[in-house]
């Protein structure tokens, strides 16, 4: 088995979800088309909420921003006329959130409502996340020998908190240290790198970033943190550049801690 030593300066390892700990197909066939499925009877049914309306202007805040953008459906302010105007602003951001997914999107105004919408869903038993299966006893490992575990994904942080607290290895919430997300920053950019450094209380090169993705891997790296880029089945392919810059594993187990036995 091929064995990657994690640096001694390494107290905190930083785990990606998609791509990493859970395979991109149950993203892709489950809890995608759930929303793409359910998003406009969910605005039907919640319309009047507070944390509706909060993703709503979101939503509509990032549709200005990306009213540049080829495609991009604008979402028209509410202008309280009438139940026909009600039917047609829904349609707008239902057609919106569906656009953003067409382009697999990770703004923070679409993550925020895909996690409020899973919430039910996750909640009846509709739903449990799946984790590769050398997730969950190499996270323990980790932990027994003294490392912090945390999470940055793009999904929102109630999200994350939904897939490790009903997972198909139960609830695994207590394995993790905390939880970061697309408000602290972009993956691809170096500064959310450091502002979870700066957040968790430890310098950048305290960190193991895990991912699937190299531009992440890239941004991480530029901020001095180490990385390792995770090769799971369904993951989009590396160049053969990529594949001999990064250290890559294919199983949590593939890192070795010096501390541990
Ligand atoms: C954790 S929520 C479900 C996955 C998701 O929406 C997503 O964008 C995952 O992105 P990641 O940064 O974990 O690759
Ligand atoms: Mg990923």
């Amino acid at each position: 088995m091929v064995v990657l030593c994690v640096p001694a300066e390494v107290t905190v390892i930083l785990l990606d979800i998609e791509g990493t700990t859970t395979p991109i197909a149950f993203v892709k066939d489950i809890l995608f088309p759930y929303i793409k499925e359910n998003v406009k009877e969910y605005l039907q049914t919640h319309w009047e909420e507070e944390e509706c309306q909060q993703d709503v202007n979101l939503l509509r805040k990032q549709a200005e921003e990306d009213s540049h953008l080829d495609g991009a459906v604008p979402i028209p302010a509410a202008s309280g006329n009438g139940a026909d105007d009600l039917q047609q602003m829904i349609q707008a951001v239902v057609d919106n959130v569906r656009w953003q997914m067409s382009l697999d999107r990770k703004t923070t105004a679409l993550k925020q409502l895909q996690g409020h919408m899973w919430r039910a869903a996750f909640a009846a038993g509709r739903m449990k996340a799946e984790f590769f299966e050398d997730v969950v006893p190499a996270v323990r490992k980790w932990r027994e020998a003294g490392m912090k575990v945390y999470i940055y994904s793009s999904g929102s942080v109630e999200a994350q908190k939904l897939l490790f607290g009903h997972s198909t290895e139960g609830d695994i919430l207590e394995l993790v240290d905390g939880h970061f997300d697309t408000k602290i920053g972009h993956k691809v950019e170096s500064e959310s790198y450091r502002k979870i450094a700066n957040s968790i209380g430890c310098s950048t090169n305290n960190i193991l970033f895990l991912t699937d993705v190299t531009l992440e891997a890239s941004a991480a790296e530029e901020a001095d943190v180490h990385v390792a880029v995770v090769v799971r089945p369904g993951n989009a392919g590396l160049t053969d550049d990529e594949k001999t810059y990064y250290s890559l594993i294919t199983s949590f187990s593939e890192l070795y801690l010096p501390s541990s036995t």
